[in-house]
């Protein structure tokens, strides 16, 4: 297979860069661990988790979400959250965000020594029912409880929509409500913003409307975009955040992944390909490419899975 050399690369890179709309940085939000991880059938080992979550700390992210101090009953693939964020290694410059739904997950985040949590609510309210059996409303006040106890702990809150683009039971979704889900996380005191197609719906048309409706209420910097890639689409939705400003985007590596409450939700887009076309556009992440490639091929093993990384798979047939 034919690929490309440095000059080669470099001429690619000048085409697009000549661009100037595309941000020089981009954080990734590594959500292996967690979104990656919380819809496996089979209960990963503890340790699995931990030897995980500390190579991605050793790649260079900035932000791993850890785990979720959510019910047990509800997803038991995240039972184990006070031994995984208690046993990881935390390197000083790494922050590692866990879910949280409500005060009792709270309580137990701050017990294990979170420093980040993140609250989750949708743009749909049968997905909201089903996610965290309450309605919209309804947590809305929850989180804003949740925040309000967060920061009296000096805990950074990270905020979700889920079904920016569509959701698994009510179909497309209202812009408006989005933004209005995405301001309401804003205005409690999340200092980001992830914006969720659950179920990789979305277009590049579909998340441009979208984005400039969220944009008129949330700043681009306070924005994250987080794609489930079921359709094929998360690169190119990616790209359309990154046009207008957005410089956060999740990821999870070997795109593993799934929401238990979106049945037939793929991952999300995988890190390797991502990084990929990042570093393609000479956009910095700060991420170390082959170490990145190892952490993949490492989860993949212990899940016995191939990659969910086109990336990866082409690498590794070189
Ligand atoms: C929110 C609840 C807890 C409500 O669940 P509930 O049943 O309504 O809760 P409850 O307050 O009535 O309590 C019922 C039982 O749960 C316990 N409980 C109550 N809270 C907790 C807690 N925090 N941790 C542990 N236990 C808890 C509580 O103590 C009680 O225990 P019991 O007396 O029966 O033994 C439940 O619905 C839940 O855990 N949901 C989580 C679902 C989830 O994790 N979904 C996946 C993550 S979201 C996602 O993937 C989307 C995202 C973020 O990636 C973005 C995207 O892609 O769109």
């Amino acid at each position: 297979m034919k690929t490309f050399s440095n000059q080669e690369r470099e001429v690619l890179t000048e085409s697009v860069n000549s661009k100037p709309k595309f941000p020089k940085k981009v954080r990734i939000v590594e959500v292996g661990p967690r979104d990656g991880l919380q819809n496996e059938p089979d209960i990963v080992p503890t340790s699995v988790k931990i030897d995980f979550i500390n190579r991605l700390s050793s790649t260079g992210f900035r932000t791993i979400e850890a785990t979720s101090f959510v019910s047990p009953k509800w997803v038991p693939q995240m039972a184990d959250h006070t031994e995984v964020l208690k046993g990881i290694t935390k390197f000083p410059d790494v922050s590692y965000p866990v879910l949280v739904p409500n005060v009792k997950g709270l309580e137990a985040a701050i017990e294990a020594g979170a420093k980040e949590i993140a609250v989750f609510g949708a743009a749909s309210e049968t997905f909201s029912k089903k996610n965290i059996n309450c309605s919209m409303e309804e947590s809305e006040e929850r989180f804003r409880r949740v925040a309000q106890a967060a920061s009296l702990h000096g805990i950074q809150v990270r905020g979700y929509v889920s079904c920016v683009c569509g959701c698994p039971y009510e179909g497309p979704v209202n812009p408006q409500v989005v933004a209005k889900t995405a301001a309401s996380l804003y205005e409690i005191g999340c200092y980001e913003v992830s914006l969720g197609d659950t179920i990789g719906v979305g277009t590049p048309g579909s998340m441009r409307t979208m984005l400039e409706e969220v944009l008129k209420y949330v700043p681009a910097q306070n924005l994250a975009v987080h794609c489930h890639d079921t359709y094929g689409q998360a690169l190119a939705n990616i790209l359309i955040a990154l046009e207008l400003g957005i410089s956060v985007v999740d990821s999870s590596v070997s795109g593993l992944g799934g929401c238990p409450y979106a049945k037939g939700a793929s991952g999300n887009v995988a890190t390797e390909d991502l990084v990929y076309m990042l570093h393609g556009m000479g956009i910095e992440t700060g991420i170390n490419f082959d170490k990145l490639l190892e952490t993949g091929q490492f989860i993949c093993n212990a899940l016995n899975r191939p990659s969910g990384s086109k990336v990866s798979r082409a690498i590794s047939k070189l």
